[in-house]
This record gives C-alpha cells, sequence and structure tokens, in this order.
C-alpha cells in the first residue's frame, strides 16, 4: 500500500465579506497517497481554488479563518509558522501550477529567468547553478534549450504552459496542485499537455490534486476523483465508480449535463446556480437543485455515507433514513 503524502482532516476556510463570512471550504477531508491522481471537480465558484491555494496556506487578505489539519508526510503544516511552512513545505514539498498562469508570466523577463526565479528567491541558491536548474527543467517539460533566453510573447501557448509547469516542477516538490491546467489550451494542445503531466508524473514519482471543471478531463489522469459542490466534498470515490456508478444526487445530474463519446443520452442541464456560501440551504446545500430530492435532504445535513468500497458521499439516496 503506497503512503499518504497528503491528509487533510476537516480544513475550512473562512473568507470576510460585508455581508458576513463566507465559508469557501467547509470540513474538506481527503488522504493522497504517493503518485497517486486525485482530481477535484465541480462549478466555478463551489471552492476549489480556495481549497487549492488554502492547502499552499496563500490566503487573501480577508481570510477570516483557517481551521482543520494538513499532513504532509505525516507532519502537520497548518499550524506551523508561516516561516517554517515558507523554508521547509510550500514550493520545496508541495507546489502548486495556478489557473491562468501562462497569462501573468512577465512579459519583459526571459523565461529562464522566471523559472529560476524560486529557486534564487526562495532558496537563495546562486544564480548560474538556479538557471542550469531552470534550463534542465524546461528541457524535461520539452522547452529547447535555444528557447531558453527567449521571452513569453515569442512563446505559444501551450509553451508557456509548459513553462508554467517547469516553474512548479523547478524546486523539486513531491506533489503538486494542477488547477485548471489545461483551460484556454485549444484541444490538441490539452491533449499535449495532459500527456505530458503523465509522463511528468511517472519520471519524477509526483503525486497530484487535478482540479478542473471539465469531467471528460479528469478522466484522462485521475485514479479517484472528489465532487466538490458549495465549499464541500460530497462524493469521493475510484475514478471508474464516479464515472459508472454516481450516488451523490450533484454527481448524477453533472454527468448527466455533460456530452459522452459512448452515449447518445439526451443532455439536461443542471438548473438552477450554486447557493451563497454566505447563507447557504438548510440540510444538504444541494437540494434546491436535485431531481431527487425527498424530505430529510431539506431537514437534516447528510453525513458522509460509504455507499461501496472507497466510495463514499453526503446523499441520501439509497440509504434507509426513517
Ligand atoms: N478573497 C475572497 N473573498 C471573498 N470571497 C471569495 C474570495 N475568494 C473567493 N471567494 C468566494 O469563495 C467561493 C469559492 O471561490 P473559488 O474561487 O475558490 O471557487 P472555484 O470553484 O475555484 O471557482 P472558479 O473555478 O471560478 O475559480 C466563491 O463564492 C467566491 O466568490
Amino acid at each position: 500500500m503506497a503512503n499518504t503524502v497528503l491528509k487533510l482532516n476537516n480544513f475550512t476556510v473562512v473568507y470576510k465579506t460585508q455581508k458576513g463570512p463566507l465559508e469557501a471550504v467547509r470540513n474538506v477531508s481527503f488522504e493522497l497517497k504517493e503518485g497517486e491522481t486525485l482530481a477535484i471537480v465541480g462549478e466555478s465558484g463551489c471552492g476549489k481554488s480556495s481549497l487549492a491555494r488554502g492547502i499552499l496556506r496563500l490566503f487573501p487578505r480577508n481570510l477570516e479563518k483557517a481551521t482543520g489539519e494538513i499532513y504532509i508526510n505525516g507532519t502537520e503544516v497548518l499550524s506551523l509558522k508561516e516561516e517554517e511552512f515558507r523554508k521547509n513545505i510550500r514550493w520545496s514539498k508541495i507546489s502548486m501550477v495556478f489557473q491562468g498562469a501562462m497569462n501573468s508570466l512577465n512579459p519583459i523577463l526571459k523565461i529562464v529567468h522566471q523559472v529560476a526565479e524560486p529557486l534564487i528567491v526562495h532558496f537563495g541558491m546562486e544564480k548560474f547553478s538556479a538557471y542550469q536548474r531552470a534550463k534542465e527543467i524546461l528541457s524535461l517539460v520539452g522547452i529547447p534549450e535555444s528557447f531558453a533566453e527567449r521571452y513569453p510573447f515569442e512563446l505559444s501557448g501551450g509553451m508557456k504552459q509548459r513553462v508554467v509547469i517547469a516553474m512548479a516542477l523547478v524546486t523539486h516538490p513531491s506533489i503538486v496542485i494542477l488547477d485548471e491546467p489545461t483551460s484556454a489550451l485549444d484541444v490538441i494542445t490539452q491533449a499535449n499537455i495532459m500527456n505530458l503531466l503523465k509522463v511528468l508524473k511517472k519520471d519524477l514519482n509526483l503525486s497530484y490534486i487535478f482540479i478542473t471543471h471539465d469531467i471528460a478531463t479528469a478522466s484522462e489522469l485521475a485514479d479517484r476523483v472528489a465532487v466538490m459542490y458549495a465549499g464541500e466534498i460530497v462524493e469521493i470515490s475510484p475514478a471508474e465508480k464516479f464515472y459508472n456508478s454516481p450516488a451523490h444526487g450533484y454527481t448524477m445530474m453533472l454527468l448527466n449535463s455533460v456530452p459522452t463519446l459512448k452515449t447518445t443520452k439526451k443532455l439536461k442541464a443542471i438548473p438552477g446556480s450554486p447557493p451563497s456560501l454566505i447563507n447557504p440551504p438548510s440540510g444538504c446545500r444541494f437540494h434546491p437543485r436535485c431531481q431527487y430530492v425527498m424530505d430529510i435532504c431539506k431537514e437534516k445535513e447528510p453525513p458522509m455515507f460509504k455507499k461501496d468500497e472507497d466510495h463514499y458521499a453526503k446523499c441520501y439516496i439509497g440509504e434507509s433514513h426513517e
């Protein structure tokens, strides 16, 4: 059995807003094993990025509180002093490819410098060695040495995304969070980047958290899938169970709302929109939109039921609850 490299226990992130506290991430718990890819899927605004940035302790200024526990290789890191977290954990043990990062590369700095920068800034590495390491990692992600001295505007979208991946890997992390790493790319480039991520994972023995709103993309990389809704993980299971035997009303409706190559079924959009995270609905947070809603769903928050081996869902469907 592979080691657990990352473990979250009831991780909760609350922001201060003018209308009151907003719980962007609520009691999230999961484990990530060495070499595993856990996809986190859900609609825009369900808290995926807040979860990802929260794991790296990159909180916005209006953070009200972040509670729970985050273990990295067995060490609890949410309670570490920021200095210690920055020195020993962030970027060196766990790093992230940020959503849209390829569009925020610095236009006036050469690629090699941007990839080397974390080594110079965070780890005090001397410039020559940092550039050497940056060139090695650039070549690993498929950017030829001759491109290292170029500027971002001289690169295609796919190449810029490779640079951003190199930036996340240059510090030798073993866990990488990928936040929508292929959105904004054309389908061919998306496929190339997905292939690159698979090769890197194998060659460098990485573990991934792969965040996406696109369940078709998730299927390509994921060993397990966690479904997020209104700040919570509502279902978590091995990938094949997610696709073949979803157990939460939201997951069922999500799967019915996207086209697949295998079936010609009629697509059904999920009615309504995700709820306010300042005043979420009572009971199950999905109940106002759920086509399978029962009385109990409106009144009582469902616990995380074990539906099957390694398969959990916060949903009363199929449960006796009288
Ligand atoms: N700094 C902040 N202050 C207040 N609310 C915030 C802040 N950042 C995010 N939110 C809110 O927290 C909730 C979760 O947002 P988050 O960006 O984490 O979701 P997401 O699933 O990643 O969405 P997307 O895919 O669109 O990025 C949303 O309601 C969002 O409006």
